[in-house]
């Protein structure tokens, strides 16, 4: 493969943003084109999703779009695409098939690996996940007294438990209030701990979600777990009624305890960031029932048909890598923002935190060399209006390019105040786009009333800031099915026109192997010596002031 920054569409990007491209207006633009909305918005629409993209209050023009889907077809996004939804090996210094496609794939087609068809297993473990789920939620399934199971417990880090926590925070709408879902990732006792105070060992279910099940935090975590639990329930066997695992390793898992029946099985074609769909959404299934997790699936498998099949100018998914290339590659935008105007998807962007950062935080191509243009973006963002009261003056006064999406419901489901609340949020969600892109010229602030001289500057914006805006009409599991998978495909997107695999993650292990050598050394007497001088110093600060528990 070519660099990126050597594709010719690149070339003629770079020359096009250096003559055009940089002095785009856009204020002038909607000015000039009564049609700009129409031209650059789209609409996808599954069974029940559909979710329009309006990507016109963007920096860019017919041309600049143009050379964008150019560069998409020169650096090969359609192969890649095939390649991936056929099972090849894309993830190649994992030598693993990437197929999170396949856990949602509800038509008959087989999906293969090395030659075999994933589906079957795929189906089945979807049964027990059914079968399981049903049994929790309708108090056929007993904990060791007898008693139905209140508290669920999800015990898994990253992909373990990101998307679990996203799901169940953003579909709490379908969740049943007897029956509670927790999330405990952090090897900090105070996650447990904390966790554990609000249940009770004869109602409480844990999952144990881990890829590996050698992960460290989860590991330590589980097993702290299993102590409080048999301190109270005694008899070793009564384990299996309160802790079953989400894992690709039942040797592990057996290991530890769990019994082989209660283990829910996934594959190492399925990346950590990308599980939710799996075995992993176990906690997702039980707190909002199995048929909102299919549709959540559904909604997933619509996009991915979109992804496949829909003409790049009409792909949702390529058109919202593409503008991120625009933004990242050319304007030297370092971050993205992701600002979900519904609190339901509060964790929405930590979610894709992960999901793009670990994915594309990468400098190495797919051959070895090392990248000459910058990859992935910075992902944050917080829910508005909270966002707007607390980073948003940056956006739009600060010195740096920040491109955001913003997200919004047309429908709320808590129409409080009879929907006037939603009105008052939705006014904010279109007033800010608005006003990030036309912004505040000196004149208009010379219009009003009694400005002094020496604040005038203080209260220009300069306008002319990038935002998507994104609306669906409703925060449905399959509509979050579709927004998640939207979002997925524009990583994979950017990743293959960055020339890199975004399916490993290796930037993860080297803080995790040193871990491993100083946690002995903090249990040991005497002072380190063995590092350079600022870790020495700091673990012989920690050693000298520790507390003995
Ligand atoms: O599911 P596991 O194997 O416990 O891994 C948890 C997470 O750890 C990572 O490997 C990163 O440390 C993630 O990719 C993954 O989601």
């Amino acid at each position: 493969m070519v660099l990126a920054n050597k594709l010719a569409a690149w070339q003629k990007l770079q020359q096009h943003y250096d003559t055009v491209g940089q002095h785009l207006v856009m204020k002038d633009l909607f000015q000039q084109d009564g049609q700009r909305f129409d031209k650059y918005s789209r609409q996808f629409k599954g069974t029940d999703a559909s979710i329009l993209l309006d990507f016109s209050k963007n920096r860019i023009n017919d041309e600049t779009l143009g050379l964008l889907l150019e560069l998409v077809k020169e650096a090969k996004v359609e192969d890649f695409r095939a390649k991936m939804f056929n099972g090849e090996h894309i993830n190649f210094t994992e030598d693993r098939a990437v197929l999170h496609v396949a856990l949602r794939n509800l038509s008959n087609k087989p999906i293969l690996d090395d030659g075999q068809d994933v589906m079957p297993e795929v189906r089945e473990v979807l049964a027990h996940m059914k079968e399981f789920s049903d049994a929790v939620r309708s108090g056929a399934w007993k904990g060791y007294t007898g008693k139905a199971i209140t508290d669920v417990i999800n015990i898994g880090i990253g992909g373990s438990d990101l998307g679990p926590v996203m799901v169940t925070e953003a579909l709490k709408h379908y969740a049943r209030p007897d029956l509670r879902a927790h999330f405990v990732s952090n090897i900090d006792g105070t996650d447990l701990a904390e966790t554990l105070k609000q249940v009770h060992p004869e109602t409480t279910l844990f999952i144990i979600a881990s890829k590996t099940f050698t992960t460290q935090e989860t590991i330590t975590n589980a097993t702290s777990a299993k102590d409080w639990f048999l301190s109270q329930a005694k008899e070793v066997q009564h384990v299996a009624k309160h802790f079953v695992a989400l894992s690709t390793n039942t040797e592990a898992v057996t290991a530890f305890g769990i019994d082989a029946k209660n283990m829910f099985k996934f594959w190492d074609w399925v990346g950590g960031r990308y599980s939710l769909w799996s075995a992993i959404g176990l906690s997702i299934a039980i707190n909002i029932g199995f048929e909102n997790f299919e549709a959540l699936l559904r909604g997933g498998y619509e996009m991915d048909q979109h992804f496949l099949n829909t003409p790049l100018e009409e792909n949702l998914p390529v058109i919202l890598g593409v503008l991120g290339i625009w933004y990242n590659n050319f304007f030297g935008a370092q971050t993205h923002a992701l600002l979900p105007y519904d609190q339901y998807m509060h964790r929405f962007p930590a979610y894709f935190q992960q999901g793009d950062m670990e994915s594309n935080g990468k400098y190495v191509t797919r051959s070895g060399q090392r990248v000459e243009a910058s990859t992935g973006p910075i992902i944050w963002g917080e829910p508005g209006t909270n966002a707007q009261h607390s980073f948003y003056q940056l956006i739009h006064q600060g010195t740096k390019i920040i491109p955001a999406d913003f997200l919004a419901p047309v429908e709320t489901h808590n129409p409080i105040a009879g929907g006037k609340q939603h009105d008052i949020l939705l006014s904010n969600f279109f007033a800010q786009t608005e006003a990030l892109m036309v912004g505040k010229t000196e004149a208009q602030v010379r219009g009003e009333a009694s400005v002094a001289e020496n604040i005038v500057p203080h209260k220009i914006f300069q306008g002319n800031r990038p935002t998507n805006s994104i609306m669906f009409q409703k925060l449905t599991p399959s509509t979050l099915g579709s927004l998640i998978a939207m979002y997925e495909h524009k990583i994979f997107v950017q990743g293959v026109i960055w020339d890199i695999n975004s399916f490993d993650q290796w930037g993860v292990e080297l803080g995790k192997q040193l871990a491993k050598v100083i946690q002995p050394e903090l249990a040991q007497p005497g002072s380190v010596s063995s590092h350079d001088a600022s870790t020495n110093g700091l673990i012989n600060f920690y050693k000298q002031h520790k507390k003995q528990y």
